[in-house]
């Protein structure tokens, strides 16, 4: 296979056009403000914003706090199943167009059961979407349940209660929210009823938190995998451990930039993290607030960093290997992964 530093235009193409999976992508933060505004007027919902210009002119963040207060504010306009089906469609639309083939979506009940929202009309309205693309734009879906770290255990435990009866139409729980101050070791017991269920596990740690609170999403927690734990190369210990336990993270470059994790792309510890030999994925987190769906992570990061083809190629197939899918269904994105490689290889020779 040609990798002889194929010109910045090519790997734009090789990157836009690569089959690739999207593992860290909150579907509340897909809610673009014409969305917002469109739902707000069918749901007779004000907003404290005059019009579309203004909503997004209030996206300017210090931190995840800043972000945070905005984009619950932007879900309140979320009532009935089909704004839950409408949000996750058009997010599935944006995926097609960047060629992802396999999306687990994460999504908030909290946010929306505290608002007097049936917890069904949030999972069914979501799960409508996820099965639509699986036969329409062929893209295979999952959804991950998140419980808000800056509520209690408690209340935690009591959505699980109420996800109950919908086991069969999410995989697993994730852990995100305000994270400085909500460790993880906060959430031990509900994430040991959920292993116990048999849901698969992720947390978001290493975002703005210490080391430590990815320690403990994997000890504690039994997180499979990492999201963001940008944060790890302040500990050399816990980076082994990532390596030795190909323990993923999804990383989300925009998303660290706008919320001031990084000064900007060029300072991203990302490919210092794929040079240690993690396993590491590029993802969107909240797309519609951080100025990028997936493939524009991918172009301006791979601008900033001046990442070569390996690099394209090693991050699909690590977004592949992250994946909770199957053994046959990863092997089939591998191989899809493959031929188009190999046709690119043709097309530039
Ligand atoms: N980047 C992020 N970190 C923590 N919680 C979130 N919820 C939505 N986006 C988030
Ligand atoms: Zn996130």
């Amino acid at each position: 296979m040609t990798d002889l530093s194929p010109r910045p235009e090519s790997i734009a193409r090789f990157l836009r056009g690569m089959p690739k999976a999207e593992l860290h992508i909150h579907i509340e933060g897909s809610l673009e403000p014409e969305l917002i505004f469109r739902l707000a007027q069918r749901n007779g919902v004000t907003l404290p914003y005059a019009d579309v210009e203004s909503l997004r002119a209030a996206y300017a963040f210090t931190n995840l706090q800043s972000f945070l207060d905005i984009y619950y504010a932007g879900a309140s306009v979320l009532l009935t199943e089909d704004d839950f089906h409408d949000m996750a469609w058009a997010y599935f639309e944006r995926a097609k167009a960047d060629n992802i083939v396999h999306a687990e979506l994460f999504f908030d009940p909290q946010t929306h059961t505290d608002r007097g929202v049936p917890f069904a009309t949030v999972i069914d309205g979501l799960r409508r979407a996820v099965d639509r693309a699986g036969r329409e734009l062929d893209i295979h879906a999952e959804l991950i349940l998140c419980f808000l770290r800056h509520l209690s255990e408690d209340a935690a435990l009591a959505t699980l209660e109420q996800a109950r009866p919908h086991l069969n139409k999410f995989i697993g729980v994730g852990l995100d929210s305000s994270e400085v101050g909500h460790p993880p070791e906060k959430f031990a017991r509900v994430f040991a009823e959920a292993r116990a269920i048999g849901l698969r596990v992720v947390a978001h740690a290493g975002e703005e938190g210490p080391p430590a609170y990815i320690w403990s999403a994997l000890d504690v927690l039994g997180a499979e995998r990492i999201d963001h734990g940008v944060q790890a190369t302040k500990d050399p210990l816990l980076i082994e451990r990532l390596v030795r336990e190909r323990i993923p993270l999804t990383v989300c470059p925009l998303s660290n930039v706008k919320l001031c994790v990084f000064g900007d792309l060029a300072q991203h510890n990302l490919a210092e993290l794929m040079d240690l030999g993690l396993v590491v994925t590029i993802n969107s987190d909240d797309p519609a607030y951080f100025g990028g769906y997936i493939n524009q992570n991918f172009l301006d990061t791979f601008a900033a960093l001046n990442l070569r083809l390996w690099h394209a190629k090693q991050l699909a197939r690590n977004s592949f290997e992250a994946a909770f899918a199957t053994q046959e269904r990863k092997a089939a994105y591998n191989a899809r992964l493959d031929a188009f490689a190999a046709e690119f290889d043709n097309s530039a020779a």
